[in-house]
């Protein structure tokens, strides 16, 4: 055996650390021992403002503490950056942007949403592209290589499973004049494509009017705006939209749906202030089967998914919509913001629990190179991922499109 097979057949990052010679499962989520979940309630919905006070002073690091994977190895990536927006107080104002004001400033606007998410996955040092570029040299392939190829996947967030299949496809590759960058983007491209192909999936709209789609997220996902974005892509689209402005908690969110329906010509159901959430929801369900609305939109409060009380009050919202549909909501979609990383998982999890979450939508994908979650989470969980958010204009989402996504990670071109 040369030194180069000996080379090969040592174990690399994940096989140091599980042990094994197959990829190991993917590490499973903490225990959720904090959350009571879907304690059944099984009075009427009641009319009345919500009286007591709901607790949202958390911080990024209630995240951290009770939800993020434990640190695997030294060579993990860093902790999620957890949007500032996360801890804002309720009464934060937001402003609506306009079409075009969604670009940093300074930041020359890319043309097209695949160069902006392009940009946006090849942003930071930790993107792929640029540490594929850094330690394959087309030279023959050392262990070390390999090492280094391991820490870059799992720093890029693909998830265990796939980050193995693409190590040893690169490993067992016969590459007769050494590996290149470009060799291993495309076997990237290749295996993470496989991986989203069955999961990108159109949302289509079906079934007695109004198709209920209830939104449903962590505080500052963007869940509102990727209202604003679906409810005007089904406007063009010829359809009747009416909105619920079910974020009853935070007063701007009412507003910034408002702000969204006149800009679409739409109607908006929307209550006081603190008003219960799951009454509103069966008030704007009613007011769209009477004026026969193809599709109704149902914004909900942000909720940090470790947060029991909030999560028994999103049950209770699909319990009162259920009093009208027990079909409805027919879509629930849950909205990820690709900045927070690992986080991402746990919140498939839980929130696919309580609400039983249907389909995904990830934004912010224009800003950041974290977007490999979707990888992880398309292997574990298997979702349909119908849009991604790439900017904050209202045309800025994307029917998800998996060959796209998966050469955008790999940081090719085309
Ligand atoms: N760059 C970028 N920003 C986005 C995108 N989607 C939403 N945002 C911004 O993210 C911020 C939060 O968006 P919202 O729609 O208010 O989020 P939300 O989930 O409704 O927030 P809460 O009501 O607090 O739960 C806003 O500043 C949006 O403009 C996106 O795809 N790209």
């Amino acid at each position: 055996m040369s030194a180069e097979d000996t080379d090969r057949k040592r174990p690399g990052f994940f096989r140091r650390f599980f042990g094994g010679a197959t990829a190991p499962a993917e590490p499973e989520l903490p225990p959720d021992d904090e959350v009571e979940l879907l304690t059944p309630e099984q009075e009427l919905v009641e009319r009345t403002a919500v009286t007591g006070p709901i607790e949202t002073a958390v911080t990024p690091a209630d995240l951290i503490e009770v939800f993020d994977e434990p640190a695997e190895t030294e060579g993990e990536a860093a902790p999620p950056p957890v949007p500032d927006r996360m801890s804002a107080p309720a009464s934060e104002e937001r402003s609506l942007p306009s079409p075009d004001s969604t670009r940093e400033s300074g930041d020359p606007e890319p043309t097209g949403w695949l160069s902006r998410l392009r940009k946006g996955l090849s942003r930071s040092s930790s993107s792929l592209g640029q540490g594929l570029t850094g330690i394959f040299t087309k030279r023959r392939l050392e262990l070390s290589t390999v090492e280094d190829l391991e820490d870059l996947l799992i720093q890029a967030d693909l998830g265990v499973t796939t980050a193995l299949r693409i190590v040893d496809t690169v490993r067992d590759g016969r590459f007769t004049k050494g590996v290149g960058a470009e060799d291993v983007q495309a076997i990237i491209a290749n295996h993470v494509e496989r991986v989203l192909d069955p999961v990108a999936k159109p949302l289509v709209i079906t079934g007695p009017k109004p198709f209920v789609i209830l939104v449903i997220g962590v505080n500052g996902s963007g869940k509102t705006t990727t209202i604003g974005k679906l409810a005007a892509k089904f406007t063009r689209e010829g359809r009747s939209v009416m909105l619920a402005a079910g974020d009853t908690f935070r007063a701007a969110a009412v507003e910034q749906l408002k702000v969204w329906g006149a800009r679409i010509g739409i109607p908006v159901v929307s209550g006081e202030a603190g008003a219960d959430a799951a009454g509103l929801a069966f008030d704007a369900f009613k007011s769209a089967q009477a004026a026969g609305t193809d599709v109704l939109l149902i914004d909900t409060a942000g909720r940090l998914q470790n947060r029991a009380e909030l999560m028994d009050e999103l049950a209770k919202v699909l319990r009162v919509i259920r009093k009208i549909d027990a079909d409805a909501p027919h879509a629930v979609l849950l909205v990820l913001d690709a900045t927070v990383g690992q986080n991402a998982m746990s919140q498939v999890e839980i929130f696919g629990r309580v609400a039983g979450v249907t389909g995904l939508v990830m934004t912010k994908l224009d800003g950041t190179a974290r977007g490999g979650i979707l990888v992880a989470i398309a292997e574990k969980f298997k979702v349909p991922v119908h849009f991604i958010g790439v900017g904050e204009g209202v045309d800025d989402l994307e029917p998800f499109a998996a060959r796209d996504f998966a050469r955008a990670i790999a940081g090719l071109e085309r």
